[in-house]
């Protein structure tokens, strides 16, 4: 199999975002006089968008309290985009690595398309990625198929010559459905058991770019 297009996730996957989007979670709760998460607690509410983040958060189904811990969350993660984030290691490099040799690339995740672009830019990798897309870009978010099948549209790319890399159940499971092959990253937010179904493991991102240029993949 040639590989003519890699579809990243962003939390967990190319950024660690977990300080930031803490700070946002605690900046929310106190705007509601409730106490403050640890960051280990976060970490296992991120994943399906920030609406269901603050939910949880906070522990509510009532729609207003949701919308407006959402307004907070939003406006305090924009302006603190990356104070505490950064790249995971290997990643600056991979992208070049990757780009140099032709294979297109997309951001399919599901924060906020504006806080993703927010965030890329700050750390320097927006220009790296194509189509950059978030929770609120398409009507459906991962694990759907919808983002994926969208972009490899875009890209003119069918989906058996792309892959999925990300580090959540969302991710595996929106390229199983989507018929892209999956890559589950080991350093991120999901735990192991959410990257069982996954086609490959990588343990670094020198995992990643083994996997993509070599020829590595499962059916080649
Ligand atoms: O913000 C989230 O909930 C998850 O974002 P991700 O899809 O980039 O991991």
């Amino acid at each position: 199999m040639t590989v003519r297009a890699a579809l990243f996730d962003l939390d967990g996957t190319l950024v660690d975002s977990l300080g930031d989007i803490t700070d946002a979670v605690n900046h929310m709760l106190a705007g509601f006089g409730s106490p403050s998460l640890t960051a280990p607690s976060v970490r296992k509410l991120v994943g399906k968008g920030a609406r269901n983040l603050v939910r949880r958060a906070l522990g509510t189904e009532s729609q207003d309290d949701i919308t407006r811990a959402l307004d907070l969350f939003v406006a305090y993660n924009s302006s603190h985009i990356a104070d505490k984030s950064s790249l995971y290691p290997g990643v600056r490099e991979a992208l070049q690595q990757l780009a140099e040799s032709g294979i297109r690339m997309a951001v399919i995740s599901n924060k906020h398309e504006a806080l993703c672009r927010l965030v890329m830019e700050a750390l320097g990798i927006a220009r790296q990625f194509e189509i950059i897309c978030g929770g609120d870009t398409f009507s459906e978010m991962k694990p759907s198929p919808l983002p994926l099948l969208r972009v490899v549209e875009r890209l003119g790319v069918p989906p058996y010559e792309a892959v999925m890399i990300g580090d959540s159940i969302n991710d595996v499971q929106a390229g199983q459905q989507a018929g892209v092959t999956t890559i589950g990253c080991a350093w991120g937010y999901g735990g192991e058991e959410e990257l069982t179904g996954a086609d490959h493991r990588a343990a670094s991102f020198r995992d990643v770019t083994a996997i993509l240029l070599n020829g590595t993949l499962a059916g080649c």
